[in-house]
């Protein structure tokens, strides 16, 4: 389970399903020699966070082990943003998508029918043609199938 969010959270680093949200600024502040006076409004973008050189070597890379130890330094993998404006769905997301890893994608193999479709931003960025794919069970998905069937029927 550990593995597989962060699997999910290496996707979200490399595609955030939410590339950015505001603020406002509650006070004058300078950053980078930008003078920010109070009450204006800043957008932060999760894309631009998750691909700072200064944090993430080998950017480019799909690496899930990058969050195995002591993981990543804090609020530089922002998927569901951070501090106390954080994304309150963000728990009900990790569990929705750890039981849709273990149950779809441990029990099928997924081939897509369009291996060429393109990602858009709509704004979020989703499959152009919605993804069709066609679900196969491999030989494990038949074993945990049947044996989930026989749990099933014994409680009975
Ligand atoms: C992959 C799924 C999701 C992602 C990536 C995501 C991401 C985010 C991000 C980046 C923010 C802005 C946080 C900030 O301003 O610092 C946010 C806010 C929010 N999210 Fe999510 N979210 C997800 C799913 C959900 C779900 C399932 C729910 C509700 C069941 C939800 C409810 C909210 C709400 C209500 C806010 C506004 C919080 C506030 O401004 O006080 N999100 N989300």
């Amino acid at each position: 389970m550990m593995y597989s969010w962060n699997v999910a959270c290496e996707a979200m680093r490399v595609m955030p399903p939410l590339q950015g949200t505001f603020r406002e600024a509650i006070n004058d502040f300078t950053y980078a020699g930008f003078f920010v006076p109070k009450g204006w409004k800043l957008y932060w973008s999760v894309y631009s966070t998750h691909i700072d050189h200064e944090y993430f070597l080998d950017l480019e890379k799909f690496d899930p082990t990058r969050f195995e130890g002591d993981g990543l330094a804090p609020h530089t993998c922002v998927p569901f943003g951070g501090g106390p404006w954080m994304c309150p769905g963000k728990e009900y997301t990790r569990l929705k998508i750890l039981v849709f890893m273990h149950n779809i994608v441990r029990v099928f193999k997924w081939e897509r029918v369009l291996p060429e479709e393109m990602i858009i931003a709509n704004p979020m960025p989703i499959p152009e043609n919605g993804l069709p794919v066609r679900l196969v069970p491999h030989h494990l998905g038949y074993d945990v199938l049947s044996s989930i069937r026989s749990f099933r029927a014994r409680k009975s």
